[in-house]
């Protein structure tokens, strides 16, 4: 997903009308100023696109933007169809007033919109008031607009979209552009936001917004980590990362977290496979070295457990010597699976005085917090925060719009990855960066941080050299994660890196 501006604070549509009513209260012209940055907008999408305009006014707010849009459309020399089924005095004191200033102007409002050649669709259905899923006329208007072939530019949020979890009830606007006003809201950017908002610009109104908790990921969140090897320095130097997993059937999901790790900097990496029958050595990387998996804990400095781990006596084995582990554990797939299920396994893990980082996918967060995937999907930012809380860990919730909350509570969002991404063992990579940086050194309120948007990085350069979405392989994004890396290094070291 491309942001601009990439980065910021993201509100709750709580904390938006808290400095809405503050703005409000001293006077200042919010909805003027939605109206005109929106309108700014929309003429660099109409840039060369002859004809008329289509705007979807609702009965809020929202709907009041959408008539300053056209007021300002208009006095730019664009025809504009302004559709509203509301009447005037049904709507916010705001709305109303910007109904008049285009009616006053000579726009004409009618009940319903023809014809599918418009220039641009702006939809000012709903924003951050959305109650319920839109049904009647305004399902309706949404399931057609999403038929038509025009650009369709959303105020605030593409209508239809939960602001706050991200998550469309029912039908929702699928836009190619999203003006957002103010601040990020959590639903732009993760789950069904990542699909609807199509290219997401922010204007913040010139409106100063205090940080919350939650902030958009970027590489300025962990920067100060980014530094050049020294020349004195040897393998020891960089750590010794350890994976635990690969029962049987499975073994190709250690070895991927594996050779991520060595891809990604640590030292030296040794592998402890479950399955009896696994290969004594990995021929396409023969750099890792393969220990039974009970020794792990005794020589390394950073351990993850968990890809292709299984769920048998022998995994619960390695998870209690895991547990005990006094370095930064990373637990994935299986090994969460197992906390999961087991009430013996979790004071171990939530007592742990070293970092402990958890990669869930939604299933995986589920099953720890004993609800439905769906449950976790409905709030992903809820669900991540008391994940974090009820084990005492940094926790990535994986899947677009990837959540991460740090032990201190922290928030971030990230908006780097692609559906090329949804690919067998591309977890397995992630596990193996964040394990990679850990026995490097990094705090892990930096290493995951990283990680996960250096993971998604990784999937999108490849995405733009033409490898992906389709048939991307999770092999493939270790050494495009390799590159990223060290170039992030070498541009902050003036190429010393
Ligand atoms: N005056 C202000 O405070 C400002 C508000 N702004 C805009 O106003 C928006 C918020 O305005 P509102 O709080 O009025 O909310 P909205 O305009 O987003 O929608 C609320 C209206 O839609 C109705 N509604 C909600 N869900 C519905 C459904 N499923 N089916 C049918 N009707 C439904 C509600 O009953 C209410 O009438 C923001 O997203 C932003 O676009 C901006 O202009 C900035 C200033
Ligand atoms: N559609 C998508 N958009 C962005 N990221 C995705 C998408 N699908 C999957 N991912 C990312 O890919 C990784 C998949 O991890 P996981 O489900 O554990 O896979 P596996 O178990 O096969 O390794 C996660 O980092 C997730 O965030
Ligand atoms: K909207």
């Amino acid at each position: 997903m491309h942001l601009n501006p990439a980065a910021g604070p993201i509100l709750t549509s709580a904390e938006i009308r808290s400095i809405e009513r503050q703005y409000l209260a001293a006077g200042v012209p919010l909805m003027e100023r939605a109206g005109q940055a929106a309108s700014e907008v929309a003429l660099r999408i109409l840039e060369g696109r002859s004809g008329c305009v289509l705007i979807l006014a609702g009965p809020g707010n929202n709907g009041g933007d959408g008539f300053v849009v056209a007021r300002l459309l208009r006095e730019a020399g664009r025809e504009v169809v302004v559709v509203c089924t509301v009447e005037a005095e049904q709507m916010p004191a705001d709305a109303r007033a910007a109904r008049l200033a285009w009616q006053q102007a000579g726009g004409q409002v009618v009940p319903d919109f023809l014809g599918s050649n418009w220039a641009l669709v702006v939809d000012a259905i709903f924003g951050i008031g959305l109650k319920r899923a839109p049904e009647g006329r305004y399902a309706e208007w949404i399931a057609r607009l999403n038929q038509l072939n025009s650009p369709v530019l959303s105020l605030d949020l593409p209508s239809g979209l939960d602001a706050d979890t991200g998550r469309a009830p029912g039908v929702a606007v699928r836009a190619s552009h999203t003006v957002s006003f103010i601040a990020w809201k959590p639903g732009l950017l993760t789950h069904d936001g990542s699909e609807l908002c199509g290219e997401l610009m922010l204007n913040t109104l010139d409106l100063s917004v205090a940080d919350s908790g939650a902030q958009v990921l970027t590489l300025a969140s962990f920067a100060p980590r980014l530094k050049p090897r020294a020349s004195n320095s040897h393998k020891g130097t960089f750590g010794q990362a350890g994976v635990i997993g690969g029962a049987v059937g499975m073994v190709g999901a250690a070895l991927l977290s594996a050779r991520s790790a060595l891809l990604l900097g640590a030292g030296r990496v040794y592998v402890g496979l479950l399955d009896p029958l696994a290969p004594m050595l990995d021929i396409v990387q023969p750099e890792l070295m393969l220990r039974p998996p009970g020794d792990l804990h005794l020589i390394c400095s950073a351990l993850a457990i968990g890809p292709g781990l299984g769920q048998s006596e022998a995994a619960v084995l390695q998870m209690k010597r895991a547990l005990g582990f006094t370095g930064p554990l990373v637990l994935d797939a299986d090994a969460l699976n197992l906390i999961a299920a087991s009430s013996n396994l979790q004071p171990r893990l939530t007592q742990r005085d070293a970092p402990s980082v958890l990669t869930p996918h939604p299933a995986e967060a589920a099953r720890l917090l004993q609800c439905a995937p769906s449950e976790v999907q409905a709030d992903r930012l809820a669900a991540c925060r008391e994940l974090s809380r009820r084990y005492r860990a940094h926790v990535v919730l994986k899947g677009a719009g990837s959540i991460v909350c740090l032990a201190d509570g922290r928030l971030f969002i990230n908006v780097t990855g692609n559906a090329g991404l949804a690919t067998a063992g591309s977890g397995d990579v992630l596990t193996g960066i964040v394990l990679a940086l850990l026995a490097q050194g990094w705090e892990a309120e930096l290493a995951l941080p990283c990680a996960v948007y250096l993971h998604g990085a990784a999937a999108d350069a490849l995405l733009e050299a033409g490898i992906g979405p389709i048939g991307m392989t999770a092999g493939e994004l270790a050494p495009a994660a390799r590159r990223l890396l060290n170039a992030w290094v070498s541009e902050r070291s003036g190429g010393r890196g």
